[in-house]
């Protein structure tokens, strides 16, 4: 299919993120180009300030906290360029200012000698009153869990927080480990905003990140973005469906066969059946439990509802078909796994989600042609428990786990949950939209079934995968902004689906970062 230019057009460095270790190689290459150190660190600093002046520009009084490492220089140069700007400015720590190297010495005595009679406050009950605080404590360069003073530092910013006070990060909020999203110890600062320096890390979209981040923006500091592929690009939008041909006949568009829908659990099959007819699917037909028949039918009548017992009915179903949504309220008895295992034979494009993905074998190679055309949508703990770990194994580096289920059972692969990341062929994708209005049972079969119309239109399961995630995010947000975010049934998001593959809709721009020179 044509597809029409994507509707909005943010900055390339806006959709690549890149780990730490290349931020500190393009760290590393500016330097040899002649900028130092500290000239970069006040560029960071001055960036700070721009977005906390012009997000909060009534704020008079900030304070500053900082740590032990190059994160506190971004610290002192805000403090610096704070008063120089006319506002009061208290700053926090316990850092021996001897102690300081680098970039953030010189920082420090910039700050001496424009304001004399500076001095780090090493209690924190002066925080409580700060408008806005800047959390200069770590960085790319937190690499243990935190405890001692950082840990109290970090408990005194969240408690003024809740008290009112307003929240800036210096390139992450401190606590979230950049690469994975993944805080230790349940000990980090929960920003309202973040100035991300360089280039955005993957740990701001993903995990614990987009919980702690708040806003985002992204501050170049006067650099081009790192060379080099970047550790992942971001999803912040997809094209709409191009038009329909006038022309076009039911059988175009495609045929979804879901195979699913036990006993007890016929919603589910029928969730991924309606949100297949929803994004333009010709024709759904659901393959489920013989008990679940007469029900099916009467809820929804242009889904073709077919009570299967057995190898023989399911087979010629599946010839009828254009791709399968194999797992949606599947099971896991005899009759589940009968079905699994002759659905998994299908010649065709094929999502597995749910409880399909108990009887995924591993492939051989990643051209085996069968996994090249399977999307597989785990939550984290599915995705477990096909690791052979526990969710918090997998929660613990989202990417690294993407990676090895792609490299087992191949396809693209989708790890739900916040900032979704997805491996595909051309390399790792992570969504930057949704809400949590999505945490609520049966979405995740909505996406099932929006992929399954994707596939039997004719999108391979790359770009099948990256639209579904993002119509199916985005439609979160809108729904959340509407109604908010508690009580949104999974069925709600049908309607903006609809609209956002039609291009009748666009999502909330509100939530996108910013970008800073
Ligand atoms: N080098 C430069 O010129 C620039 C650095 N920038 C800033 O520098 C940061 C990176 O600086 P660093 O590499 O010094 O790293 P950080 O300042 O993030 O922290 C590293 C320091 O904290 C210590 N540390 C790590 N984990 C700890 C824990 N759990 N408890 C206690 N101490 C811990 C480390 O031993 C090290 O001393 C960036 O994130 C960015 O904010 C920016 O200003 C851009 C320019
Ligand atoms: N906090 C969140 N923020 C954004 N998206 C979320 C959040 N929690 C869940 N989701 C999304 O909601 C869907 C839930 O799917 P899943 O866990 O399979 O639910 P179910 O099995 O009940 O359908 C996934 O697409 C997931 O990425
Ligand atoms: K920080």
């Amino acid at each position: 299919m044509n597809d029409p230019a994507s509707p909005l057009s943010l900055d390339p460095a806006l959709l690549a993120v890149f780990s730490a270790a290349q931020i500190r190689a393009h760290e590393a290459a500016i330097f040899a180009r002649g900028t130092d150190g500290y000239t970069l660190m006040d560029r960071a600093g001055a960036s700070l300030l721009a977005a906390l002046r012009s997000q909060w520009p009534e704020a008079r009084h900030i304070a500053v906290v900082v740590g032990v490492g190059q994160n506190a220089g971004d610290g002192l140069v805000v403090a610096r360029r704070a008063v120089e700007a006319g506002l009061c400015v208290d700053l926090f720590g316990w850092q021996d200012p001897a102690d300081w190297s680098g970039a953030a010495a010189q920082a420090w005595q910039a700050l001496r000698q424009a304001v004399p009679d500076i001095r780090i406050r090493n209690d924190s009950a002066g925080l409580s009153t700060a408008e806005v605080i800047v959390d200069a404590l770590f960085g790319i360069g937190l690499n243990r869990p935190i405890d001692g003073p950082a840990a109290a530092w970090i408990a005194a910013i969240n408690a003024a927080r809740h008290a009112g006070a307003w929240v800036i990060a210096a390139d992450l909020p401190s606590g979230l480990l950049a690469d994975t999203g993944q805080v230790l110890n349940d000990c980090a600062v929960h920003a309202d905003l973040t100035v991300s320096f360089l280039g955005f890390k993957p740990g701001l979209f993903t995990g614990r990140g987009p919980a702690l981040a708040g806003r985002l923006h992204l501050a170049l500091l006067g650099q081009a973005m790192p060379d080099g592929a970047p550790m992942a690009t971001l999803l912040f939008d997809a094209a709409p469906l191009p038009p329909k041909p006038r022309d076009g006949h039911k059988g175009t568009f495609g045929t979804v066969l879901v195979v699913g829908g036990n006993r007890g659990m016929g919603g589910a099959a029928r969730m991924a059946g309606e949100s297949a007819l929803r994004l333009g699917a010709g024709k759904v037909i659901l393959a489920v439990h013989p008990e679940q028949v007469i029900g099916m039918n009467a809820g929804r009548p242009e889904l073709m509802v077919h009570g299967v017992d057995g190898v023989a009915a399911l087979i010629s179903l599946m010839s009828l078909a254009d791709a399968v949504v194999l797992g949606p309220g599947l099971g896991q008895d005899d009759w589940a796994q009968t079905l699994a295992l002759a659905a998994l034979a299908f010649d065709g494009p094929m999502i597995v989600d749910a409880d399909g993905l108990r009887f995924l074998s591993p492939v051989d190679s990643l051209v085996d042609p069968r996994a090249q055309s399977t999307v597989l949508t785990p939550h984290p703990a599915e995705a477990g428990r096909l690791l052979n770990c526990s969710t918090a194994d997998v929660q613990a580096d989202r990417f690294a786990a993407a990676r090895a289920l792609q490299a087992r059972f191949g396809g693209a692969v989708l790890l739900k949950g916040a900032g979704s990341v997805l491996a595909l062929r051309d390399g790792l994708k992570l969504c930057g939209r949704g809400d949590p209005a999505l945490a609520t049972a049966g979405t995740g079969d909505i996406l099932s079934g929006m992929v399954g119309a994707l596939l039997a239109m004719g999108f391979d399961a790359d770009e099948a995968l990256g639209r579904a995630v993002c119509w199916h995010a985005i439609a979160g947000e809108i729904e959340a902004t509407a109604s908010g975010s508690w009580g949104m049934a999974a069925s709600d998001l049908l309607g903006p689906i609809r609209a956002l593959a039609n291009a009748q809709l666009s999502g909330a721009n509100e939530r996108l970062p910013w970008l800073l020179n």
